[in-house]
Formats: structure tokens, C-alpha cells, sequence
């Protein structure tokens, strides 16, 4: 398959050596200083392109990729907010095609149903609170992070005590704490860490006056995110509209 790179940073560099050791071919990587390739034959050749960028400049790659008729992996992040539902609209009903995750490693499907499934058990225990974590490298420009966001929403989908998610506390990489832990019976705070190099981590605790119970993500590298944004890429290469991880594994849409 031919896949185009749009970013070439921490992760345009892992999903190159996947890619490669997949039998792929790399056929375009578009960066800062080569915006004008959006428009050459070598990226309109591609049957994928995937972007890893940032939540500035994401929704305007995507549009240039559309513009040029190449379907789109993306997982950048904190874009969404703002363009999300525009963009889900092209891909549903303008003939676009976008396969989004705010995280593409597989153990975080798999932590995503046991998120979704601790969630539902929980309306039988009123005693337990939930709170969230997530903990990132000091280079991330967002916070929660995408992947807090979408957990919280699977927490939100099935546990009927909370109505909303609110940003918590937020660590800087200096170690000062900005904002509050504070919140009412109905919001699930999310805290934000930003330390060191970490790729990741979410946490989700449930705490009762007796016990806690605590479910944890913790990626050891960028490989997982890479080798699922691959999957993604070769999934939709043959398949069209607003794509997902559930898409990829159907065991998420139980
Ligand atoms: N969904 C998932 O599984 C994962 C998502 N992410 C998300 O992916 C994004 C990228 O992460 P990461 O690779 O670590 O970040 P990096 O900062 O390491 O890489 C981003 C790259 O994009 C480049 N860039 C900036 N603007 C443009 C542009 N207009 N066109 C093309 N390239 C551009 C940057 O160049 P320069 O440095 O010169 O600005 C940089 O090389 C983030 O939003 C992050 O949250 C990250 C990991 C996993
Ligand atoms: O910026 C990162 O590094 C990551 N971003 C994604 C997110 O915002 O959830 C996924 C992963 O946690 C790494």
C-alpha cells in the first residue's frame, strides 16, 4: 500500500518503521516546510495518508487531504472540540473519508471496554466516586488529553450518577498545580500531568470510604500507537466514510 506521511515527528517517525516492516511504501511526508506537496502527484498517489500533527494545525490537513482526494488516518488530538462535528459530517455525508482515535494502541481498546463495562457494574454501588488521570510528556500542547476525553465519555455513557466531565487539577512540568479538585456529585474530574518523557498514562479510580479500585493504561513507548494507526491505515483503505476503532474491533460496540 502507499501511505503519505502529514507530520514527521515523534510518532511520523515510528509510523515510518511500521509501515515499512509492514511491506509498505512511504510515497510523500509532508512537514512545516513542504505544504505545497499536499498538491503533488507523489501525496494524490496515496492510497492512505496518516497525520500526526497538532490540535492547530489538524482540521486544515485534513481539508488539503480532502482537497486532494486521498482518504485520512488522523490521531491528532484537541481539535475536535471545535471542528468535530463538521468534519464528521464531511466524512458521513460529503463522500470524505477519516478513521480518527484519540489513541490507536490496541491495550487501550481493550481498557476501553473494561472502562466501559466498570462503568455499567458501578450504578449498582452508589458508595464508589470516580475520578481520572492522565499523565503526559512535558511537550503535549493538550490537556485532558484525547484519550481522557473519549474514556470519560465511555464512563459518561453508562454510569447514570455522572452527567459531564470537568478538568481537575493540572501539574505543570515545573511541579506547580493550577486549578481545582473540587467538583459536584455529577462531574468526573479529569487531572492533568505533565512530566518528563512519559508516553501516557491514564488511570481511572473508583474510591468508597472502604476500598478503591483503580484501572490503569501505562504505553511503554509509541509502538502501540504506530503499529494501530497502520491497522487504521490498511483498514481503510478499503473502506470509505467516518471510521473508528470500533470499526477495527467490533468488540467496542458492545
Ligand atoms: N491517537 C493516538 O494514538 C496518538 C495521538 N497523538 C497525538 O498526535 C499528535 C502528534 O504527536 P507527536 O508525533 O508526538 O508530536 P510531535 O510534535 O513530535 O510531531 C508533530 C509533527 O508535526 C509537524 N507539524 C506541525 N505543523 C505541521 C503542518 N501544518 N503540517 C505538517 N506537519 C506539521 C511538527 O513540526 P514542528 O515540530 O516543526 O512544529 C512535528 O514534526 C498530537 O496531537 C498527539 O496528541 C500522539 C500519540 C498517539
Ligand atoms: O500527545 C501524546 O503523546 C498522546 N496523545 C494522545 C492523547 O491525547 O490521548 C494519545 C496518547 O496518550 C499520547
Amino acid at each position: 500500500m502507499k501511505i503519505a506521511l502529514i507530520g514527521y515527528g515523534k510518532m511520523g517517525k515510528e509510523i515510518e518503521k511500521i509501515a515499512l516492516s509492514r511491506g509498505h511504501e512511504i510515497v510523500s511526508i509532508i512537514d512545516v516546510d513542504n505544504q505545497e506537496d499536499f498538491e503533488s502527484a507523489a501525496f494524490k498517489s496515496a492510497d492512505v495518508a496518516i497525520e500526526f500533527t497538532n490540535p492547530m494545525v489538524a482540521y486544515n490537513n485534513y481539508m488539503k487531504t480532502f482537497q486532494a482526494g486521498v482518504k485520512l488516518v488522523s490521531g491528532s488530538t484537541g481539535w475536535m472540540a471545535e471542528h468535530g462535528d463538521e468534519v464528521k459530517k464531511l466524512c458521513t455525508e460529503g463522500g470524505k473519508t477519516l478513521f480518527w482515535s484519540s489513541n490507536f494502541s490496541l491495550g487501550v481498546s481493550i481498557f476501553s471496554a473494561v472502562n466501559k463495562y466498570l462503568a455499567k457494574i458501578m450504578n449498582q454501588f452508589p458508595a464508589y466516586d470516580v475520578r481520572m488521570s492522565e499523565t503526559h510528556h512535558i511537550h503535549k500542547m493538550d490537556a485532558p488529553s484525547g484519550t481522557a476525553i473519549t474514556l470519560a465519555e465511555g464512563i459518561l455513557e453508562n454510569l447514570d450518577r455522572k452527567d459531564k466531565w470537568v478538568e481537575g487539577t493540572f501539574q505543570a512540568p515545573d511541579g506547580t498545580v493550577s486549578g481545582s479538585a473540587e467538583c459536584t456529585a455529577d462531574e468526573l474530574p479529569i487531572n492533568s500531568i505533565r512530566e518528563g518523557e512519559v508516553p501516557g498514562i491514564h488511570s481511572i479510580r473508583y474510591d468508597s470510604e472502604a476500598d478503591s479500585i483503580t484501572i490503569t493504561h501505562d504505553a511503554k513507548n509509541r509502538r502501540g500507537f504506530a503499529l494501530g494507526a497502520v491497522l487504521a491505515a490498511e483498514y481503510t483503505a478499503k473502506h470509505e466514510g467516518a471510521l473508528g476503532m470500533s470499526d477495527l474491533f467490533p468488540f467496542l460496540k458492545d
